[in-house]
């Protein structure tokens, strides 16, 4: 039985650090451990221009403590109103490495999204020109689609008409959590890659809704049956270089998720790479660990493989993680897998 694994380091693929005090108390429990991450520019207000990506950047390294490296890859939110070359300028430098589509109201702080697909097509078309990949929350938001339906009635509505009438575009599906998500980037060689949150592999529905409704599990997209879950194990413990970690770590504090109309977003950058441990381990394929955390994202983003490395170790006793994690805005649950985790990572 191994005890204890070393990988190079990880990174995060899909990262929500927010602003101000919230992003002073959360920016050190992913740069514990992770080298670099994708950062989300959900903000309120968003993250647009090559100017604010810049701004916010700063606003971050300005909050990592002495002693903590930390990399964050910077994306623009896009909007109808998205200046092309002003995408192209901020890729040009080095200051972003990806861009961010919301569809207007599917997630939080998506309202200046996009309603109008048509609207954003000369930046898709200059996208994949310069081969700037395009970061996906994958949702339709019309109000007929059932909630758990609307993953996969985005991927045949939306994105894979996007995909056929702009060849060339790279896009990264975030936080899939359907087996139709799995599916169809299975069903594609090239410029499809997917991220996988570390809860979508450990809770489906019935984890949020029996015996009484669990708001920090609530997400969107919201988690589905067990035969997703399962498939997105498999996709993540394939070995399959499409299929890389992207947290979706989202802090809200407790009083926005209990609450009678609860923010979506769990917050895992505490515990994610004990539990991916704990995960894998399960499935029989803590090899592939290293290339889900640490390899197959720097592949598809045609970045280096980082150099140093973390290492998890097993322990007789259940690790203990802190339960929240007090910002001065309030506290923040830390997810509870539900079980014992023998894991640490250090
Ligand atoms: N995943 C979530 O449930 N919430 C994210 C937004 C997102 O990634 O969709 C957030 O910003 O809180
Ligand atoms: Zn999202
Ligand atoms: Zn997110």
């Amino acid at each position: 039985m191994i005890q204890s694994l070393t990988i190079a380091r990880p990174d995060d693929w899909h990262l929500h650090l927010r602003d101000g005090a919230m992003l002073t108390a959360v920016l050190p429990e992913t740069a514990r451990h992770f080298a670099r991450a994708i950062i989300m520019p959900n903000l309120v207000p968003p993250v647009v221009t090559g100017a604010q990506a810049a701004a916010y950047r700063d606003r971050i390294l300005a909050a990592l403590p002495a002693g903590q490296t930390f990399e964050p890859l910077m994306t623009l939110y896009l909007t109808e109103d998205t200046d092309p070359a002003d995408v192209a300028a901020a890729h040009a430098s080095g200051l972003i490495k990806a861009v961010k589509l919301y569809p207007a109201g599917a997630t939080t702080n998506s309202a200046s999204g996009v309603g109008d697909f048509d609207k954003v097509r000369p930046v898709l078309e200059k996208m994949a020109e310069i081969g700037l990949p395009l970061c996906v929350h994958g949702e339709v938001t019309d109000a007929d689609i059932d909630i758990f339906d609307r993953e996969a009635v985005f991927i045949d509505r939306v994105l894979d008409p996007i995909r056929k009438s702009t060849p060339g575009l790279r896009v990264v599906m975030e936080h899939i959590t359907t087996a139709e998500g799995v599916d169809y980037v299975k069903s594609n060689d090239h410029d499809l890659g997917a991220t996988i949150t570390t809860h979508h592999l450990i809770i489906n529905r019935n984890h949020i809704l029996v015996g009484g409704i669990k708001p920090h599990y609530y997400c969107l997209p919201v988690a589905k049956r067990e035969i997703h879950r399962l498939a997105l194990r498999a996709a993540a413990t394939s070995g399959d270089a499409r299929f890389f970690l992207g947290t979706d770590s989202a802090p809200h504090t407790d009083p926005n998720k209990e609450s009678a109309c609860g923010c979506a977003g769990c917050f895992t950058a505490t515990n994610t790479m004990p539990l991916l441990a704990h995960v894998f381990e399960q499935d029989g394929a803590l090899d592939k660990l290293e290339g889900f955390a640490s390899r197959n994202g720097p592949t598809f983003y045609g970045l280096p493989v980082n150099n140093e490395t973390l290492t998890l170790t097993k322990h007789a006793q259940p690790a203990s993680f802190p339960a929240k994690i007090d910002t001065p805005d309030g506290p923040v649950t830390v997810f509870d897998p539900g079980y014992p985790v023998y894991w640490t990572a250090t």
